[in-house]
This record gives C-alpha cells, structure tokens and sequence, in this order.
C-alpha cells in the first residue's frame, strides 16, 4: 500500500460501520472488477505459449505499476463497501447478491465462478467455506447489530456444488447465548442440497479487533 494509514479516524478495534458506498471507485469499477474475475476465470484454465505468457507479464506488471499508486485502506477500498456489486465487490469472495437481510436471517444468490474450481467440474469445499463464512457473518451482524467473528465453522458436504450455477444459500442465527451466536446455513442448488453449516459467532466488545 502506499499508505496504510486510515483515511477515516477511529479508536481502534474492528469498525462497527463498514463506510459503504455504490459510487467509489468510479462508474466503471463494476466493469473493472468482472474483468479481474474474468482474468482469474481464465488463468485458471489457460495454458499459455511462452510468448503469450511473456506478453501476459508485460501487461499485468504495466497494469499492477498503475494500481500502485491508487491503492487504499481497508476500509475505504471499494472492494468490500460496494454494496451494489456481487458480495460488496469483494474479489476474493464468491459473489453473491443478497435478496434479503433481516434480524432472522440473510437469503443470498451465490454462483461459483470457473476460478473456484476444485476438481472434476465442480466447487472447492474451501470457497463454498468462504460463501458461508461471510455471510453467517452478515447473518450474526444484522442480528445483533454489531460485528462478530467466527469462533468455529463446520461445514458438511452434502453433495457436490456446481461452478457456474445461481445456488441458493440462507444464514441465520439458531440461538444466542450471551456474545455467543450460533448460526446455522444452507447452500441448494434447486431443491438438493449442496452442504449446510454448524457455526459460532461471536459478538465483538467495543474497541475489539
Ligand atoms: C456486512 C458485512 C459482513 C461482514 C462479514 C464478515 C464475516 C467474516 C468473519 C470472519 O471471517 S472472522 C475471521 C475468522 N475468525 C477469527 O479470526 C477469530 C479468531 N479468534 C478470536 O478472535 C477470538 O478467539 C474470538 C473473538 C472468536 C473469541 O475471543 P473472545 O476473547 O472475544 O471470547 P472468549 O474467548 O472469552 O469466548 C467467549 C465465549 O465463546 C466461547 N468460545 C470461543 N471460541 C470458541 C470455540 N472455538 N469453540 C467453542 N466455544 C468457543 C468461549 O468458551 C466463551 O464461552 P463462555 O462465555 O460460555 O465461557
């Protein structure tokens, strides 16, 4: 980063308000992020000549060269507080689009996408993780209106996710027990069921990291 200092003050701890935004990054981040997904969709799966690969290099390092000088905090960064792009425009997670976030629970579209491959045609186990970790943490955080953090995450595999498919997935707070949340998920594609989750969240103290 060129500067790791935080745009917006604070008195420590994980930030209660994400600084969420549908503007940042310009109008055409949207189309810059789903070309950074397509790049990730195709070096999955190409095999390069040499040549193009030297190419590939020239560009990407051209490119990384011109990021360096527009690169922000955490908390500013449009990936990860654009809330009208799939999964708050956070490139590392599978994007989702949420249909609906209440005190009882977060309903969500999720797909897969080629780079989320794990092996013959389908889902890496570790990324439907990821899609269940965010968003039992979304599920806990509307809950309580605080952020909280996975203590454990247990994922059972029912049957195998497609890539390339809109899967339903649902999150929501079984039982609280003090700072203690306990959420549970599901992932259908249809009406099969690709995995379900066993999970605790818990709700940060003020100042908390
Ligand atoms: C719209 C935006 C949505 C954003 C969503 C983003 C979600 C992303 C979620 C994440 O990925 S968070 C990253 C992964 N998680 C971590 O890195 C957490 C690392 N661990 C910790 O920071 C602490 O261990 C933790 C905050 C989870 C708990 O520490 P605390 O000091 O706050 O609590 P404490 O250890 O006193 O435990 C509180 C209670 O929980 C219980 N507990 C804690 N960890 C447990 C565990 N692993 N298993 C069972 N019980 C557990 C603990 O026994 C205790 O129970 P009792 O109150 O009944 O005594």
């Amino acid at each position: 980063m060129s500067d790791s200092s935080p745009t917006v003050p604070h008195e420590g701890g994980f930030r209660p308000d994400l600084d969420i935004s549908t503007e940042r990054g310009g109008p055409h981040y949207a189309e810059f992020s789903e070309q950074v997904r397509t790049l990730m969709d195709k070096a999955r799966f190409a095999c390069p000549t040499d040549e193009l690969a030297v190419e590939a290099i020239a560009v990407l390092s051209e490119l990384n060269a011109k990021l360096d000088a527009h690169l922000v905090d955490e908390w500013t960064t449009p990936a990860g507080t654009r809330v009208d792009l799939p999964a708050r425009g956070n490139l590392t997670l599978p994007p989702y689009e949420i249909e609906e976030a209440t005190p009882e629970g977060v309903l969500a579209t999720v797909w897969f996408r080629p780079y989320h491959l794990g092996g013959n045609g389908v889902t890496h186990g570790g990324q439907v993780a990821v899609a269940f970790d965010d968003l039992g943490g979304m599920a806990s955080l509307v809950a309580v209106n605080g952020v909280c953090r996975t203590a454990y995450l247990k994922v059972n595999y029912r049957s195998l996710t497609p890539l390339n498919t809109r899967l339903t997935i649902r999150t929501w707070v079984e039982r609280r027990e003090g700072r203690k949340l306990f959420v549970a998920g599901t992932l259908h594609d249809g009406d099969r069921l690709c995995a379900d989750i066993e999970s605790l969240f818990i709700e940060l103290r003020p100042g908390q990291a």
